[in-house]
């Protein structure tokens, strides 16, 4: 079987061009050995391509532990990946887990339109946020030195989470408009180098207070940004995830 590699920000996939569906997409197992870094190609992920008959294309999602949600960075390299394949132009409109999504090539950088936001939770001195996956933020200092796996592995298998679990978050602001962030995400079950979904929750929870707000993101991969509106009933539309999607190499491996 061909695959590409492909990483947005350091948060790396997987990517099998399967418009034959001829991948098992029950074979849970075969996606967790595909995804082992160690017994495997290695990846956070596994991005299958499919043809639909109303979208340009369909992705499916698979975490690297076979669980399956919406995933940004992924997103964003479905569509470099799309385009690769000559499936699309520099505009794409394609089906995810979470629904349809609109999204464009521009100056080397894949611009994703997220899904609208219904809202913040406040969570004790925390936050929460569905952005097509669930985000448990938190504001922290001296970033670089938090203990990111421990305190996400907490937060992630919380009671208040269950059965399905969280990605978690970890803030810290740079200026009024930049911040970093680290990830613990679900189904990786470790930090990844950047998370899309989750810099998106980030930047939400960081701009609260803004009607529309550009925020700039820093992770340990790499620099993402968000833009977003604010309605006044609380919910957010218009949410931008722009950043950059690199094809790394391709291969074949014997199933
Ligand atoms: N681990 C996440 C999905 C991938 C999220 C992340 N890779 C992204 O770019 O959004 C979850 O199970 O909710």
């Amino acid at each position: 079987m061909k695959f590409y590699k492909y990483q947005g920000t350091g948060n790396d996939f997987v990517m099998i061009d399967d418009r034959e569906n001829r991948f098992d997409d029950q074979d849970l197992a075969l996606v967790s050995r595909l995804c082992d870094r160690k017994f495997g190609i290695g990846a956070d992920g596994l991005i299958l391509i499919r043809n639909h008959p109303k979208y340009n294309f369909e992705m499916i999602y698979f975490n690297a532990d076979g669980s399956q949600s919406m995933c940004g960075n992924g997103a964003r390299c479905a569509v470099a990946f799309a385009e690769f394949l000559g499936i699309i132009g520099e505009k794409t409109h394609f089906l995810a887990i979470d629904g349809d999504h609109e999204a464009l090539i521009k100056e080397g950088l894949v611009e994703l339109k997220m899904g609208n936001v219904s809202g913040i939770d406040q969570v004790k001195t925390d936050c929460f946020v569905n952005t097509g996956s669930p985000h448990h933020i938190r504001f922290v200092d001296q970033i670089e030195e938090y203990p990111v796996v421990e305190e996400g592995r907490k937060i992630r298998y919380d009671q208040r989470y269950s059965p399905g679990g969280t990605n978690v978050n970890f803030i810290q602001p740079i200026s009024s408009d930049e911040i970093f962030v680290r990830t613990y995400e679900r189904g990786v079950e470790d930090e990844t180098l950047s998370c899309g979904t989750g810099v998106t929750a980030a930047a939400i929870a960081f701009a609260q207070d803004q009607k529309a707000a550009t925020v700039k993101i820093k992770t340990r991969g790499g620099n993402l940004s968000v833009r977003f509106r604010r309605n006044a009933d609380g919910t957010l539309e218009d949410i931008w995830l722009i950043g950059p999607a690199q094809q790394v190499f391709a291969g074949q491996i014997d199933l």
